[in-house]
């Protein structure tokens, strides 16, 4: 990575999935940008930011297209031009992420889909212009894009959207050696995991039923990230690649894992 450029949209704190892959970047010697959702976060992400001696561009809500615009001004301006792009940015009504995906409303349904699906593409516009020289886009997607898990609702059908997202922003970007991948993270517990309804015990049926009979941690799919979005990767494109433990291989409940009551406090 080094030698590389990349802007990270959506480290809120520590916990993030962002700062994991921004970590890694750094580690391996890239040029770091970060980007925070209004006040509250800019205090978490400035002192973030300095441990990585990374560039803060500035407050982007992706509702807002001119804060999009802006950030992408500064990040040319601080970086002088982008080789990835890192987008790891979601969000639904807390009350619709429990319950039943049928009772969701319109309101919600496209809130959820422009700020989960739409803005990738939004901010892969932008990025384009700055990849000059080819580059490498990622995002974050789960697996229940591809299959019905508990609470995910609307949030589910949004990231399956963002996965057929990805192979069609590869397809255009292809052409300019621009490529643009997902990982499918396991559950991890960050600010946006805790508002899905029994997050806890998802998290448990995971780690007992997991091929490798755990979780995974922000660090590991910083790490992934690494191979997609460096030249090591430089054949893939349009892939949804899990770091999960190997969860979604599974079919049926590991028969030797204890069954598991619903703690709801
Ligand atoms: N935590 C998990 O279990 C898990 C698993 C798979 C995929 N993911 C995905 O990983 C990504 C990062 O989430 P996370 O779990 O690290 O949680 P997080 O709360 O740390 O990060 C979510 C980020 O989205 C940003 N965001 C929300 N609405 C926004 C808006 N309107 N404009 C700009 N930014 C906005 C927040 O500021 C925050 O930085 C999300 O796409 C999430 O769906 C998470």
């Amino acid at each position: 990575m080094s030698g590389k450029r990349g802007l990270v949209m959506g480290v809120a704190n520590n916990r993030s999935i962002a700062w994991g892959i921004a970590k890694a970047a750094h580690a391996h010697g890239a040029k770091i940008a970060l980007t925070y959702q209004g006040e509250p976060l800019r205090k978490r992400v400035e002192p973030l930011a300095a441990e990585l001696d990374a560039a803060v561009v500035g407050h982007c809500d992706v509702t807002d297209p001119a804060t999009i615009d802006a950030v992408f001004a500064e990040t040319e301006r601080q970086l002088g031009g982008l080789d990835f792009l890192v987008h790891a940015i979601a969000f639904s009504d807390k009350n619709e992420l429990d319950g039943r995906y049928v009772d969701t409303t319109a309101d919600n349904f496209s809130k959820t889909m422009l700020i989960s699906c739409y803005s990738f593409t939004a901010v892969a516009q932008r990025a384009e212009k700055l990849m000059t020289d080819g580059g490498s886009m990622l995002t974050l997607t789960y697996y229940g894009a591809e299959k019905w898990m508990p609470h995910y609702n609307v949030m589910g059908v949004a990231k399956a959207a963002l996965e057929a997202s990805v192979r069609y922003l590869a397809a255009d970007l292809g052409p300019k050696n621009i490529r643009v991948n997902a990982i499918s993270a396991g559950p991890i517990k960050t600010l946006a995991a805790s508002g899905i309804g029994d997050f806890r015990y998802i998290l448990k049926w995971n780690e007992l039923n997991a091929p490798l009979r755990r979780t995974v941690t922000i660090d590991e799919v910083g790490n992934t990230g690494m191979y997609l979005l460096s030249d090591l990767g430089r054949a893939v494109t349009g892939e949804v690649h899990h770091v999960d433990a190997g969860y979604h291989i599974v079919g049926m409940k590991n028969p030797d894992a204890p069954d598991l009551t619903l703690d709801r406090d």
